[in-house]
């Protein structure tokens, strides 16, 4: 990996039996960058979000955050290294109000705060995606939308050094999902370095530096939003159905 990268993937693969989900894939983020990773479903997004964020081992290849191995460690440890997640469908505690459940990622992330720290490191966070006043009412009698801010504010609450977002616009309507773009644009320009698997295109043209593209298992572009996304390849294997 080159110095500057805040995480770097090496030859990442992972079998599931004879399914190749990931097949030796490669690439690397810089510091304050928003990656984009995108690809057709079934192509293995999903899967690599779990090898970087350790839910899954790596078969083969390795990750480095900051250059330092982290493949090997089991999730926890790379939660507390410094990686952050939101998850394709929400999950989280929803008997826990609001607060509770972005206290739980302050206490268990990266820097990790306790007691009246996390709460008002919570409390921030919730006015901070647009949740102020709401902090004590159960997520689990949330909207949608409102669920994906919760989860937004419990994965910022560790200060990742990467943070990684599985489809966090899928489900939004049209308003909500102008609201949603305006929120990760703002973290991209507070310098966070994120990957986000998204399908909603126009938020890749939006706030992407960079994407890269899987299909079946394998890298099959990467490079600038604009001459990726025009790239012949990723036409005919994704955006030629999915983005008419
Ligand atoms: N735990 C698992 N066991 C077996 N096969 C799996 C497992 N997880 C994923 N797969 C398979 O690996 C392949 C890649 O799946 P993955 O969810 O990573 O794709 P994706 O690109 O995220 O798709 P989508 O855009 O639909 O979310 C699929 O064929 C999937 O069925």
């Amino acid at each position: 990996m080159t110095e500057a990268a805040a995480l770097s993937v090496h030859a990442a693969r992972k079998a599931f039996g004879g399914l190749v989900a990931v097949n030796d894939v490669s690439f690397e983020v810089r510091p304050g960058a928003l990656l984009g990773l995108i690809g057709p479903n079934g192509s293995g997004k999903t899967t690599m979000l779990n090898l970087i964020s350790g839910a899954l081992k790596p078969t083969a290849g390795a990750i480095e955050l900051g250059g330092e191995r982290i493949s090997d460690l089991p999730a926890h440890r790379i939660a507390q290294r410094g990686v952050a997640r939101t998850f394709q469908l929400v999950r989280m505690l929803p008997a826990l109000d609001a607060e509770e459940n972005v206290m739980a990622g302050a206490v268990f992330g990266h820097t990790r705060l306790w007691g009246e720290d996390a709460r008002k490191r919570a409390r921030d966070l919730l006015d901070r995606v647009g949740l102020r006043g709401r902090a004590h009412v159960p997520v689990g009698a949330f909207t949608y939308i409102d669920q994906k801010r919760v989860e937004l504010a419990r994965a910022l609450a560790s200060d990742p050094r990467v943070l990684l977002l599985d489809e966090w616009l899928a489900g939004l309507n049209p308003s909500e999902l102008k609201i949603g773009i305006a929120l990760i644009d703002e973290l991209r320009r507070e310098g966070r370095t994120i990957i986000m698997v998204e399908h909603v295109m126009d938020a890749i043209r939006e706030l992407c530096d960079r994407c890269v593209v899987m299909s079946g298992g394998q890298k099959i572009a990467e490079g600038g939003v604009a001459e990726t996304l025009s790239d012949p390849e990723v036409v005919r294997a994704y955006l030629g159905d999915e983005d008419a």
